[in-house]
């Protein structure tokens, strides 16, 4: 894959230092999910987020993305103001496989500052797989624009776990996207605070 494509990086001018970031991932394909999760999660401390201040949930599917984000995101906001921290989603986010750093609700207090969303797809013989990728990205990108937070789309959508292996940087001439992700969330959480 042509390495150019995505263009200058510009999160090591941006100090992650004074962020909050949620990762909320899916635990379908958790071989696949566990390396995104560990590679986003790499990047943000990388960039100077403090492991504190990263918060990692995890529901069934990537269908279930959306509401958790959202139900996570409005709650960050409550207990910004009053309620401890306690498990933010009553249950709903906790991880029966925790990937390491998985926080099981118990975490900083306050907003979050930017939001990665991790699933992986993979094409079946039905149109399965179309409408959880139209519905998600919708649901993700109008979560981001409602509540002006940065939503990173974390939705791999392959057509076999090959391509996914490559994405997750399985393979010897593949890539973690998760990094990409990490990084993404340091620079549009850093821009928001601007
Ligand atoms: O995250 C995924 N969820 C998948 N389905 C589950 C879905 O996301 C929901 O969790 C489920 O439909 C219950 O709402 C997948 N497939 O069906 O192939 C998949 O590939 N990836």
């Amino acid at each position: 894959m042509f390495s150019g494509t995505k263009g200058p990086g510009e999160a090591e001018s941006l100090n992650g230092s004074n962020l909050r970031v949620l990762i909320v991932h899916a635990r379908w394909n958790t071989p696949l999910i566990t390396p995104l999760v560990e590679g986003a999660r790499k990047k943000l401390l990388e960039r100077g987020v403090k492991e504190l201040n990263i918060v990692t949930q995890s529901v069934p599917g990537s269908w279930e993305l959306p509401i958790a984000v959202q139900r996570l995101y409005a709650a960050s906001q409550v207990q910004a103001s009053s309620a401890p921290s306690g498990d933010l989603l009553g249950g709903l986010g906790r991880s029966s496989t925790p990937i390491p750093g998985s926080t099981s609700g118990t975490s900083s207090k306050g907003p979050f500052d930017a939001i990665i969303a991790i699933g992986v797809l993979i094409k079946g013989d039905t149109a399965h797989f179309e409408h959880i990728a139209e519905s998600v990205s919708r649901g993700l990108m109008r979560l981001q624009l409602d509540f002006g937070v940065p939503v990173i789309f974390g939705l791999l959508t392959v057509l076999n776990e090959d391509q996914a292996r490559v994405r997750a940087g399985l393979t010897a001439d593949g890539h973690n996207h998760g990094e990409d992700w990490g990084e993404a969330a340091v620079e549009m959480g850093a821009k928001r605070k601007l």
